[in-house]
């Protein structure tokens, strides 16, 4: 494995005195991808969102680039945010209503105190290039934004900072399946041409496995299975791991990437 870029250990989330993330462990190679996937309620979210520091860990540890994330304070956690960014299921829900385009993209610049006027404006038209979008929908709402768009948006805003790391918490589940493989491949080119690492969150193994270098698959709060993708579908070693598999309607894998791309 390349360089950990992120390494998670022992990390503990209490809610209600029930253990929802349970001495979990797990590392992200800088430049790739690790596929965390479970069914729903097993901790994924959770897990992701102690990394952000958007919760705080009950237990564990968590270094980024070597630094000691959960011993991090308020200037350096603000320094820390800049290189790590998140993606949500709800493209829609993400964006406020008001703000166009433009200003969903400058609000993190802005928060930031990044650039004047002008190149923060010359910075939303190089993040909608970015994600394929054209000049004209700086201008648009989200209410006029399609499903897809939305999510093109919330990835562009997600890379205004220029972050090493995203974490894409089920970012493609809520789109229909033909804009949901343009979304996907768009994230694959985004990774190799800014190099950049990613924690992709789904309950879909199947899309996992079109994404994710290693895989870690979680269930009830724990890490049951861990291995690069290559091994992990070839040689499932845990119970759970062949169940999810056992739910992918289509076993070949030539058909499963017809199915996720859309294309029959
Ligand atoms: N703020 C909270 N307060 C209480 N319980 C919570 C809270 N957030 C999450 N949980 C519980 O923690 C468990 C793990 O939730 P989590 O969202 O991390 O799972 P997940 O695997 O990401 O599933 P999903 O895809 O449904 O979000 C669930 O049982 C959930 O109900």
């Amino acid at each position: 494995m390349a360089e950990p870029l992120l390494e998670v250990r022992s990390l503990v989330k209490v809610y209600g005195g029930r253990r929802v993330v349970d001495d979990v462990s797990f590392t992200v190679a800088r430049g790739e991808t690790l596929g965390l996937v479970g069914e729903s309620g097993s901790g994924k979210s959770t897990s992701a969102r102690c990394v952000l520091r958007m919760i705080e860990a009950d237990g564990g540890e968590i270094r980024f680039d070597g630094e000691d994330v959960l011993a991090l304070q308020r200037e350096q956690l603000r320094r820390l945010r800049r290189r790590m960014q998140v993606v949500f299921q709800d493209p829609h829900g993400s964006l406020n209503r008001r703000q166009t385009v433009a200003q969903a993209l400058e609000a993190p610049l802005k928060a930031h105190g990044l650039g004047d006027k002008a190149a923060r404006t010359a910075r939303v038209a190089e993040l909608l290039e970015l994600v394929g979008l054209a000049s004209g929908f700086a201008q648009r709402r989200p209410d006029q934004l399609s499903g897809g768009q939305a999510q093109r948006v919330a990835i562009a805003r997600a890379l205004a900072l220029e972050p090493e790391f995203v974490v894409l918490d089920e970012a493609v589940s809520a789109l229909d399946v033909s804009v949901r493989a343009q979304v996907l491949n768009l994230l694959t080119t985004l990774q190799r041409e800014l190099g950049l690492t990613y924690l992709f969150i789904s309950h879909d193994l199947a899309i996992v496995r079109y994404m994710a270098h290693h895989v870690a698959v979680m269930r009830h709060g724990r890490i049951v299975e861990a291995q690069p993708r290559e091994r992990l579908f070839a040689h499932p070693q845990h119970e759970y791991t062949r169940s999810l598999m056992d739910a992918i309607p289509v076993a070949d894998p030539e058909t499963e990437q017809r199915r996720i791309l859309g294309v029959s």
